[in-house]
């Protein structure tokens, strides 16, 4: 016969927060159980199922789900199920069968094991405490989700993902320029929403050849393990939904248009977020939408959550843009000819966000700002920074404040971030080199051809095997690596064809193996040539990359750059310096142009360096300008009319200066402070600062380690090595399955420069296990303990009681935000008076040392009554406090979602870029975490007997 019956109560021995559960199939395999309180199911193997059957007796006093209690005088069966019966609260004789039971009854778990003789280490319910404020702490701090990534702290970043991440289905495109660390900001969201338990299943989509990038970078900064997602791996499910099989995946844009039926399966999958990078090849028309736009558009309409990358989203022009902030928010960006319009409206606001950043307003200032902002509470601000006596502090939140109100009232920015280099500083400068070559006879009748294409790379026009030793390039190539022994050199090329021929004849000529990186390689292959490259010591020092290489590869450790051919499109130029130009590059970047002179190319370099001047910074206008001089450019490619082409380059010039300085008027002001608002962000970074001091995260583990028998090993000042120890309890650790264990750090300089070191925070897979199973687990949750104290009469009976107040609730709800779990402490004399104000946690427990077991275990059983008695009346004491802390919770809450209820409704009003599905998400969500709530109860969580001798 099965164990189980469906409809049977049962608890998680393992989570105890989950509450009553109700077994809903069970067959010799698999049982299934729903817990109604959070509204989670979980699915365990029927042999081993953690698990504990709810059973009452006589005298207990159960609560129905509709909040009554019953006093049990009988239990019936029937068919496996109980059905109890006794007296009502009111008095009357009633029956309530197991099924209507409250989801939220709570087990003495600490009271039954004292009491039947299992008695804990003083040590082990020292941590316990520890680990209960140390829990509590974690859930309020605003930083969650933030602190635990391996990485440094970067203001702009923090800021965007915080900002981002504490929105409901967070809909944005991040486009930093190349290079300042999107990939990371993604990574921050995703591991703050998954962390928060507002997602829980991702869908990583970005071009094939940087599929091996985002696992490791997702595994090594942000403990996330992703399953990647390839033909072979997706076949492996016949009949079932491939993208079901997993929670978190990555996947390359082919595989979804080249596969119709995994394009479906994929939109059918229901994710909570999906991120998309390099989403500048989302190209769309009106008649023409692109295989890919329209692969992410059936996604991105299934997805709460949406995540576009781009360093470059007018690459391939504005209405492709238009487009992917269609994809981001359908109700705002509806109509091309509006937004375009709106784009030329930016400045006043501008003006009025730079006048807050000053101490003082003009009157004309203030008049401008108040114009823009006349709602109250603007008002009332801009009148507190008038007031001559008002504290520095205030007026400094007050202009933070306004500054925040004239973003989220007129700007774009809401969807839109956008950091530059100009904003975020700190970067290398990047140095030009031309080196003019004459064009050997083999290519005269090349460049012959008045095609832009054909002139940058001549070498494909009638190609010949051996074009290398006739190509000056080459040979310039060669003089290069001579003189730059012992750095690295990035070469980036059109073609694999050039790409290839070039490593070979490298290989030939100088012995220099230099891999070429193309897309004809395998993705393995390409991660191969890459990693090579990177190889300080042993790796070659040039990498050949056909234009693959030009996205999204980090090559920063790299100084020199050679442009063996320039690109056709000014954003394509930027994406190739990006690979050096980016976070971690440590010395100027050197660009090398080899060019013919007198031909197309160097036409092409004219323009870029003199008419956008897109090498020594990026150009912020150079999609415009292309869009704009992009034909006669070209046209004139071949044109021997100085006159003509200098007049091309100072039209550039001029249209430039005009351009960058309109957007940097306007557009462009109002996306770098949405983008990141400085005080806050160093806020974030002084908050994460001070999360991060190692010694209270080490003294806790050390405990914890030892009390699950884990073995430390200290292998430097900075690390330890964990190994599971001869004893280690039967846990599931992540990381000590084998016998070889792990190192760790708790330092995060440490962690950045090493590597193979796990980078513990509060935020560690690791550590929050291991958190987790102090808490829901039994262990240190009672303890008998000798106190030799003079002040008290030998063999006096003091009780420390720890309680919980917490609620179950769905984990998106995230209601540890208003109720984090709070612990109480009480210190119970035997007439029942709470001495635990008096004295202290930390004052007691150094005074107190152990019983031996079976002394203890008299102890317990020769003072069982007033045990009882006394957990009583601390259980009674909590719930005395119950009210406060829910009705603290409710005004936490209140004062949390309301005002952010309200002002999106205002906002609606005034900016149409927020969604309907945001306002009505934040409603329900409301209602939900007040229900939540209410239903708190107390848990008591330790109890310690003191004797006194
Ligand atoms: N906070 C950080 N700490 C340490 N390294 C970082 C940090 N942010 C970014 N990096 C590193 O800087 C490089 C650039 O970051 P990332 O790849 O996220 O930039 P990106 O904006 O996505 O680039 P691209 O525009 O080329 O796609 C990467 O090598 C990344 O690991």
């Amino acid at each position: 016969m099965l164990p189980y019956i469906p409809g049977q109560r049962w608890i998680s021995d393992a989570e105890n927060d989950l509450g009553l559960g109700t077994i809903l199939t069970c067959d010799m395999r698999s049982v299934t159980v729903l817990f109604p309180a959070p509204g989670e199911t979980r699915v365990y193997s029927t042999k081993s199922a953690p698990l504990t059957r709810v059973a009452f007796g006589a005298g207990d006093q159960v609560e129905s789900h509709e909040g009554w209690l019953l006093t049990v005088s009988e239990v019936e069966e029937q068919q496996g199920l109980l059905t109890y019966i006794g007296l009502h609260s009111d008095g009357r004789l009633a029956e309530l069968p197991e099924s209507h039971l409250s989801n939220h009854i709570r087990f003495q778990k600490a009271k039954d094991r004292l009491l039947t003789g299992q008695i804990d280490r003083n040590d082990w319910f020292n941590l316990r405490y520890q680990t209960l404020l140390n829990a509590g702490q974690q859930a309020t701090a605003p930083i969650q989700g933030l602190s635990g990534a391996r990485m440094a702290l970067i203001p702009h970043q923090l800021y965007i993902a915080n900002t981002v991440a504490s929105r409901y289905a967070p809909r944005v495109l991040l486009a930093d320029e190349v290079g300042l660390g999107k990939t990371v900001e993604a990574g921050l969201i995703l591991h703050q929403q998954l962390l928060s338990g507002r997602a829980e299943r991702v869908l990583i989509v970005v071009p094939e050849s940087l599929q091996n990038q985002w696992l490791v970078e997702m595994l090594r900064r942000f403990n996330l393990q992703f399953s990647l997602y390839d033909y072979e791996r997706a076949a492996q499910y016949p009949g079932q939904n491939a993208f079901e099989q997993a929670q978190l995946i990555i996947c390359s844009l082919e595989l979804l248009t080249d596969h119709p039926e995994l394009h479906q399966q994929a939109v059918a999958a229901q994710w909570d977020m999906l991120v998309v990078d390099e989403a500048h090849h989302l190209e769309w028309s009106e008649t023409a939408p692109s295989a890919a736009y329209q692969c992410i558009e059936a996604l991105a309409a299934e997805t709460g959550g949406l995540l576009l990358l781009t360093a470059t989203p007018e690459q391939l022009g504005k209405s492709s843009h238009f487009a992917r902030l269609r994809l981001l928010d359908p109700e705002r960006y509806n109509d091309f000819a509006q937004f375009e319009q709106e784009e030329q409206q930016y400045q006043p606001i501008a003006e009025a966000l730079e006048a807050l950043d000053q101490d003082t307003l003009s009157a004309k200032q203030t008049k401008a700002i108040s114009a823009l902002l006349p709602e109250t509470d603007a008002q009332a601000l801009l009148a507190l920074l008038q007031q001559s006596d008002a504290d520095e502090a205030q007026k400094l939140s007050a202009r933070s404040q306004l500054q925040s109100q004239l973003l989220d009232r007129h700007g774009t920015g809401r969807v839109l971030f956008r950091n530059t280099r100009d904003t975020v500083k700190g970067f290398k400068a990047r140095q030009l080199h031309r080196h003019a070559l004459e064009v050997p006879e083999v290519y005269e009748v090349a460049f012959s051809v008045p095609e832009l294409a054909t002139q940058l790379t001549p070498e494909q026009y009638e190609y010949q095997n051996d074009w290398c030793d006739h190509d000056p390039r080459f040979h310039w190539l060669l003089d290069h690596l001579e003189q730059n022994k012992g750095d690295k050199t990035l070469l980036i090329c059109h073609s694999a064809t050039s790409a290839m021929a070039l490593s070979e004849a490298l290989k030939v000529d100088t012995g220099i193996h230099a891999p070429a990186f193309h897309e004809g390689l395998s993705i393995l292959e390409r991660d191969r040539a890459a990693a090579w490259f990177a190889d300080h010591e042993a790796g070659p020092p040039v990498l050949i990359c056909s234009e693959i290489g030009s996205e999204g590869r980090n090559f920063q450790f790299a100084r020199h750059l050679v442009l063996f051919d320039l690109p056709a499109n000014p954003d394509l130029l930027e994406q190739r310096i990006g690979r050096l130009d980016r976070i971690g590059q440590q010395h100027d970047i050197q660009i090398h142009v080899p060019y013919f002179e007198g031909t197309g190319q160097q036409v092409l370099l004219d323009w870029y360096d003199q008419g956008l001047a897109a090498f020594t910074a990026p150009c912020p206008a150079a999609s415009a300008l292309f869009a704009e001089f992009g034909d006669l450019l070209k046209s004139q490619i071949s044109s021997a009319d100085i006159d003509a082409l200098q007049g091309l380059m100072q039209a550039t010039t001029e249209r430039r200066e005009v351009l960058n300085a309109a957007m940097h008027a306007g557009r462009d002001r109002l996306l770098e402070r949405n983008a990141c608002r400085p005080y806050e962000a160093q806020q974030l970074v002084a908050a994460i600062a001070e999360q991060d001091q190692p010694e209270p995260l080490q003294n806790w583990l050390e405990s914890a380690l030892d009390m699950f028998g884990v073995n430390i090993d200290e292998t430097s000042s900075s690390s330890w090595h964990l190994t599971p120890g001869e004893h280690m309890m039967n846990s599931d650790l992540p990381g000590l399955d084998d016998e070889e264990g792990f190192s760790m750090t708790t330092q995060r300089p440490v962690a950045l420069v090493r590597e193979d070191l796990q980078f513990f925070t509060w935020e560690h897979p690791f550590v929050r296990a291991l958190q987790d199973q102090i808490i829901a687990g039994g262990l240190g949750n009672n303890a008998v303990s000798l106190f030799k104290t003079k002040a008290l009469p030998e063999g006096t009976l003091l009780l420390e009681v720890l309680a919980s107040i917490r609620c179950s609730a769905p984990k998106h709800l995230h209601i540890g935000r208003y109720l984090p779990p709070t612990t109480l402490r009480f210190l119970l004399d035997v007439r029942g008076n709470d001495l635990g104000a008096k004295v202290s946690f930390e004052s007691l427990s150094p005074k107190l040392s152990k019983l031996k077991r079976a002394i203890a275990r008299d102890v317990v059983k020769l003072r069982q009554e007033q045990i009882r008695s006394l957990v009583d009346k601390a259980e009674e004491l909590a719930n005395d406090h119950l009210p406060t802390v829910v009705e603290a919770a409710q005004l936490k809450m209140q004062s949390l979602l309301y005002p952010e209820l309200e002002r999106i409704k205002a906002l609606k009003e005034v900016n149409p870029s927020i969604r309907e599905i945001e306002v009505r998400a934040l409603e329900l969500e409301y209602l939900a975490v007040a229900q939540a709530i209410e239903n708190a109860r107390v848990y008591i969580e330790g109890i310690r007997v003191i004797v006194t001798n």
